[in-house]
């Protein structure tokens, strides 16, 4: 059995309740609220800025030129690729890139990042790789279970969300990601792979506590509208 196997296995109920959540149902059926989303879209752009950190922090901890260029083709990827979208999405929403950039990140999105970036800096390169597989993991499989919904790759408003996840090029640095997990827990003693497991459990239910935070608009307590993000 693969270790990626292991992971997907022991995360499965909570795994299950991300692909059913109904923010990601609603994108998938067109009935999101469009202000929800706006607010989402702000803060996954707050999120991915620091989760871009994380491969930069991957690259130096990487064994090998192979895997250093890796982990720069996934910041690169994120930055210029999975970022534009979230550019475009501002844009249509008449958000300016100074004005994203200075937004303000949610409790759960400064959890979450900070999470990352704490378990990436002081962890082994197989703790990096297991703090960052369930976002690209499953966003892969969210976005191709989506796109087998009929017409839901065409909405005006989420198909270009739809076709980025279920992509090609974001699928290759998903399956990177996942083959880079199996390599790098290859001999590793059971307690490490139980730390490993542990991590991978807790960024996943980090994404389902960011699809709850998206549905419910959730910032800090007693957060004015104005302060609301953006
Ligand atoms: C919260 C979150 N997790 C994962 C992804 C996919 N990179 C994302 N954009 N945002």
């Amino acid at each position: 059995m693969k270790f990626t196997d292991r992971l997907h296995e022991k995360t499965l109920p909570i795994w299950r309740q991300n692909h059913n959540h109904p923010f990601v149902k609603g994108i998938g059926d067109g009935t999101v609220n469009q202000d929800n989303f706006r607010f989402y879209m702000v803060q996954d752009y707050l999120y991915l800025i620091d989760y871009s950190k994380v491969f930069a922090i991957g690259a130096v901890k990487a064994d090998d030129v192979e895997t250093m260029g890796k982990f720069a083709g996934l910041l690169e990827g994120t930055l210029n690729t999975e970022m534009a979208l979230h550019r475009k999405y501002a844009e249509r929403f008449g958000i300016s890139e100074e004005e994203l950039e200075n937004a303000k990140p949610s409790p759960i999105v400064l959890a979450y990042t900070h999470y990352m970036l704490h378990v990436s800096q002081k962890g082994t390169l197989a703790e990096v790789v297991a703090a960052v597989l369930p976002c690209a993991w499953s966003y892969w499989e969210i976005g191709k279970e989506l796109n087998d919904i009929p017409g839901a790759a065409d909405h005006p408003l989420y198909g270009d969300w739809i076709r980025m996840y279920s992509s090609e090029a974001f699928g290759e640095l998903a399956s990177w990601c996942i083959d880079l997990m199996n390599e790098v827990a290859e001999g590793k003693p059971e307690h490490e792979l139980q730390k490993l497991e542990e991590i991978f459990l807790n960024t996943t239910r980090f994404e389902y506590m960011f699809w709850d935070m998206a549905n419910n608009k959730q910032m800090w307590p007693g957060a004015e509208t104005a302060d609301v993000g953006i």
